[in-house]
């Protein structure tokens, strides 16, 4: 680890915060004064524009110790191979299923281990979702990573995380997940030596909680259980890469020193973490299944109201209780495409075939369900209450079709439609 301290944090979700790693960094009644504290530069974040109604206006003003501006021009950087979002031809209305990476290259580090596996729109729309793997075993603090493109949730699967931004430090293990604002950079370190997971890159709106209509002021991923860091930064004249991930494609530049240099900041645009066994799962007391957008962690709207650019959708240990039910999700076709990982544990509707760092897709109305075996184990079972637990799946479900990559498809499991072969024909009275 970098640090041997753990970082501290505020508890909520898109507040306006105001913290300083020194006394007397913040100024105070104002925004941008003629001689900021130390010489230190004033800088605007914006993630959202100006002119946003203000419940959703997204800012904040960080002060640091150089301009953000100060930089030479950027050159493509190529050694992220896997990073791709180049369209491999027609799209094929075939469901997808992939085991998960294999172990990277000697020497590989979160950048150049990224493996973009499926995403929709492009960047530049300011609309869709990229779905990345990524999979290191070199930490590299002398460089950050930033994108331009979107938000980034970041879901471990495997090996700690520890993020360090330009707004403070974030530690992260496997059932905690990251949002990194559009913009903001960050490095990583590896206490583990090695991790894996999944990185969600949302083009469009910033994430926010879901409306929890009838089900009231509580429930679901409450806010207090969100955690932004305080400031933190560090004042290294070392060279440091900077690595931006910009309409797609990946440039670099390098500074003479740490960019990580924000003493002070306020605002509510900044990096959080939450952890998932803090969400409030609701299900049903009587019977059926719910759609599982009673699942939803966050949602980034488009501009239909009530249909997401993406949803973050969990599906966490909880009890089963539903009488004369089909149980796991039922067969469906969906006008929204569905791109699932699993974090640890098996899935309920999948009895075999769907590996922790794995990922699948259903694609816009596809037909998809329990595969043979659950159907049966689920068609026969006593309906005693049952714990579903020790598992963690999750869905990043989006109104646009998702796109494959070349590369991506040619890694797919082989004949994921097995899943749904040999059901016996219904017998007609
Ligand atoms: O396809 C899936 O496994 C995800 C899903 C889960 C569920 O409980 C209901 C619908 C749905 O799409
Ligand atoms: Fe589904």
């Amino acid at each position: 680890m970098l640090t041997s301290s753990s970082p501290a944090y505020v508890a909520g979700f898109g507040g306006h915060i105001a913290t300083e790693a020194v006394p007397g960094a913040l100024p105070k009644g104002r925004n941008s004064p003629q001689r900021p504290a130390f010489g230190l530069y004033t800088e605007q974040l914006s993630g959202t524009a100006f002119t946003m109604p203000r419940h959703e206006n997204r800012r904040s003003w960080l002060y640091r110790m150089r301009p953000s501006a100060d930089h030479r021009p950027f050159v493509a950087y190529d050694d992220a191979k896997g990073l791709n979002v180049t369209l491999a031809g027609p799209l094929a209305p075939n469901r997808l299923r992939w085991d998960p990476l294999p172990d990277p290259g000697p020497e590989t580090d979160f950048i150049d281990g990224l493996t973009t596996i499926v995403h929709n729109r492009a960047p530049s729309d300011l609309e869709g979702v990229a779905m990345h793997l990524y999979a290191a075993n070199r930490e590299r603090l002398d460089r950050v990573f930033v994108s331009a493109d979107g938000e980034l949730l970041v879901l471990p699967q495997d090996g700690r995380l520890e993020l360090l931004t330009e707004l403070g430090r974030i530690e992260l293990a496997a059932g905690q997940v990251a949002l990194i604002p559009r913009g903001v950079r960050f490095k990583i370190a590896l206490p583990d030596g090695s991790a894996r997971g999944y990185l969600a890159e949302n083009y469009g709106a910033p994430f926010r909680l879901p409306d929890l209509g009838p089900i009231g002021a509580n429930g679901l991923a409450n806010p207090r259980d969100f955690e932004t860091p305080v400031a933190w930064f560090e004042d290294r004249d070392e060279p440091t890469q900077v690595i931006q991930k910009y309409d797609g494609r990946l440039w670099a530049t390098t500074l003479d020193h740490s960019p990580l240099d924000v003493v002070a900041w306020h605002g509510n645009l900044a990096p959080c973490r939450y952890d998932l066994s803090h969400f409030n799962a609701i299900g049903t007391v009587s019977f059926d299944h719910p759609d599982p957008s009673i699942f939803t962690v966050l949602t980034s709207p488009s501009g239909m109201a009530g249909r997401a650019n993406v949803d973050f959708v969990i599906f966490p240990p909880r009890w089963m209780v539903a009488e004369d039910t089909f149980r796991p999700p039922w067969f469906h076709r969906n006008v929204m495409s569905e791109c699932m990982g699993l974090l640890t544990g098996a899935y309920d509707a999948k009895a075999e075939g769907f590996q922790p760092g794995g990922l699948s897709l259903h694609n816009m109305m596809s037909g998809h369900g329990p595969d043979v075996e659950t159907w049966r184990r689920a068609s026969e079972a006593d309906l005693k209450p049952h714990k579903i637990d020790g598992t963690m799946a999750f869905m990043i479900e989006s109104c646009w079709p998702f796109e494959v990559p070349a590369e991506a498809l040619g890694r797919a499991q082989p004949d994921y439609d097995a899943a749904w072969a040999d059901f016996p024909k219904a017998r007609l009275p």
